[in-house]
């Protein structure tokens, strides 16, 4: 049975290594974080410093080794592979590569978001959350475009509603404004802002894009694999 609580993350004593034998490397120290429903946060931070490591452990796609994770008020350290799974599909995760399936239409891939959370006797309703998400994102006249004919930010965007498009409690989100230009971005941040407010959708996002961090609830910032500030405006 899944949990819920107040706090959509608390990271507590968090320490993650690479490697084995000589080779073995600490890449995350002592971190400690907790992160409130509905609330939107930039994670940044010099290339190598941890962010993607941090948000691989929070989003149940890492083994924790040592110290807590708690998603949901679920620990992650010790969990079973039956929690991780039933955890996985209350997230929504967007990540720099958007993996769209090319002979697939944009309706079509983002309706895999939902399909592979439910059942299959609702056709209908899986085709309208689509193209309602594609509509929010500002792909309404592209539904039936395949990927191979949408620009690299609209394909962005697709996976941007495919990760939206099942209600997931958090969105993990690895650099999605990387490949949209500065409209684009701003709009797909809104949208996550958005959907905290309304929704109560908390959203994790490591980001280098500047633009972005007026929209910003928190920003937390790692160097060398720990925390070395954490603002909130
Ligand atoms: N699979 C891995 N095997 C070995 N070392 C790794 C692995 N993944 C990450 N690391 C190391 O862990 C540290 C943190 O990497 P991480 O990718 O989390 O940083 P990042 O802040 O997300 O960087 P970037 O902004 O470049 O994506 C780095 O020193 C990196 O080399």
């Amino acid at each position: 049975m899944l949990k819920n609580t107040e706090s959509a993350i608390v990271v507590q004593g968090l320490n993650h290594w690479f490697g084995s034998g000589e080779a073995k490397k600490q890449a995350i120290f002592d971190v400690h974080l907790e992160i409130e429903k509905g609330s939107l946060t930039v994670l940044m931070g010099p290339s190598g410093s941890g962010k993607t490591t941090v948000l691989t452990l929070m989003g149940c796609l890492r083994d924790v080794q040592e110290g807590s994770v708690k998603l949901l008020g679920n620990e992650l350290n010790g969990s079973s592979e039956q929690t991780n799974v039933a955890l996985r599909r209350r997230l929504g995760f967007i990540f720099q590569a958007h993996n769209l399936h090319e002979s697939l239409t944009a309706r079509q891939n983002v309706r895999m978001g939902v399909e592979v959370h439910g059942r299959k006797d609702r056709d209908d309703a899986y085709d309208q959350a689509a193209a309602h998400m594609l509509t929010l994102v500002g792909l309404g006249d592209r539904v039936d475009y395949l990927p191979g004919n949408l620009s690299g930010g609209q394909k962005q965007r697709v996976a941007v509603a495919r990760a939206l498009v099942s209600n997931p409690d958090i969105v993990m989100a690895d650099e999605p404004t990387a490949a949209l230009d500065k409209e684009s971005g701003m709009n797909v941040v809104e949208l996550l802002k958005r959907l905290g407010q309304v929704r109560g959708t908390t959203t994790v996002m490591v980001t280098h894009d500047n633009r972005i961090l007026d929209l910003a609830d928190r920003i937390v910032t790692l160097e060398d694999g720990a925390i070395v500030s954490d603002e909130r405006r």
